[in-house]
């Protein structure tokens, strides 16, 4: 059994596997530009955020129904349950479907069921956070805001995804602003491709209670104290980084750097199909690049829950299930 940890930097759309891409575009009588399943994963060759993210957008096409996102986040949360995941907080991007003139509430609503079932049939907690594009203008983000406005008993938080350079935080200060005054927690992406100074946006600008990558933040030393003393989590995506050639191999990934500062560090997928790697083959796959001992690994899971939007009962909970687990050679 994987040891039990909370993912919390997972892109929804990034969990589409070849396989269901090409299941759903036969469903809804769409025709991809690969193929096969094989043409389709040769095609995972990025050499950076924006060649990624040119793939991630096309292949979403896929997805219409309500029931077409139930599926794709079912067959997420069975796999991550396989991997230990006890909880689990969802990023969606709404933009990237309204502009093919799929409606936010069929997003929303197909979601949100597949989460409800899994909470009952496998027993994973979990949240949904919408991300809003920050290569689009800032007026499209607010209008997205309002037209989740009647699906926000759905909603825990908001964050910011998609190219980061050239798209500071700054750029949704009023989104973020209303999107605190409607009671929404606020992650974003910053420190992957753009510098540190867009971490210190993100926490200064926007009021974020996350980071997600932040890696950048070594940089800067002011600002990892900062993050140290005020104990600010880091969403790390180990396999993306590679992938994205944020960093160029996995034994040099900065994690323990990050750990030894001091740093709330939690190791998660990003965008799974297409890096290689659900969040247990990320924490085995540091584990074993980086020599990581037992007692680092079961921080890892701990600081998971620690940084998860979880009620102080259930964080206490599968913080005392992380204490209780033993690895295989332990
Ligand atoms: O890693 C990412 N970075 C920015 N935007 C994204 N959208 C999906 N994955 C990512
Ligand atoms: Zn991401």
């Amino acid at each position: 059994m994987a040891i039990p940890k909370a993912e919390l930097h997972l892109h929804i759309e990034g969990t589409l596997e070849p396989e269901l891409a090409f299941e759903l575009a036969e469903r809804n009588g769409i025709e991809l530009p690969f193929d096969s399943v094989e043409e389709l994963r040769r095609a995972y060759s990025f050499t950076d955020l924006q060649s990624f993210l040119d793939l991630y957008y096309a292949l979403m096409s896929v997805l219409r129904t309500e029931q077409d996102f139930a599926d794709l986040a079912a067959a997420y949360l069975e796999r991550a349950a396989a991997q230990g995941v006890r909880h689990a907080e969802i990023f969606f991007d709404p933009q990237a479907h309204t502009s093919r003139g799929v409606a936010i509430g069929t997003v929303v609503t197909g979601l949100a069921r597949a989460l409800e079932d899994a909470e009952r049939s496998l027993g994973i907690s979990s949240r949904l956070i919408l991300c809003f594009l920050r290569d689009r203008p800032a007026e499209e983000a607010m209008e997205t805001l309002e037209s989740a406005r009647p699906h926000l008993h759905a909603i825990t938080g908001v964050g910011l995804d998609s190219a980061e350079i050239g798209n500071p935080p700054e750029k949704f200060r009023e989104v973020f602003a209303a999107a605190r005054a409607a009671g929404l927690r606020r992650v974003a992406h910053a420190g992957e491709e753009g510098p540190a100074d867009y971490v210190r946006q993100a926490l200064d600008v926007l009021g974020a209670e996350r980071i997600d990558h932040g890696v950048r933040c070594l940089e800067d030393p002011e600002l990892v104290e900062r993050l140290r003393r005020e104990a600010v989590p880091l969403t790390v995506c180990p396999f993306s980084n590679v992938r994205l050639r944020v960093v160029e191999r996995l034994e040099e990934h900065p994690l323990p750097k990050l750990i030894g500062a001091g740093l709330v560090v939690t190791v998660n997928s990003d965008d799974p199909a297409y890096f290689g790697g659900y969040v247990e083959d990320n924490l085995d796959g540091v584990r074993r690049a980086l020599d990581l001992d037992p007692e680092t690994v079961r921080e890892l899971a701990r600081n998971s829950f620690r940084a998860a939007f979880l009620d102080e009962e259930r964080r206490a909970e599968l913080i005392a299930e992380v204490d209780a687990y033993r690895f295989p050679a332990e």
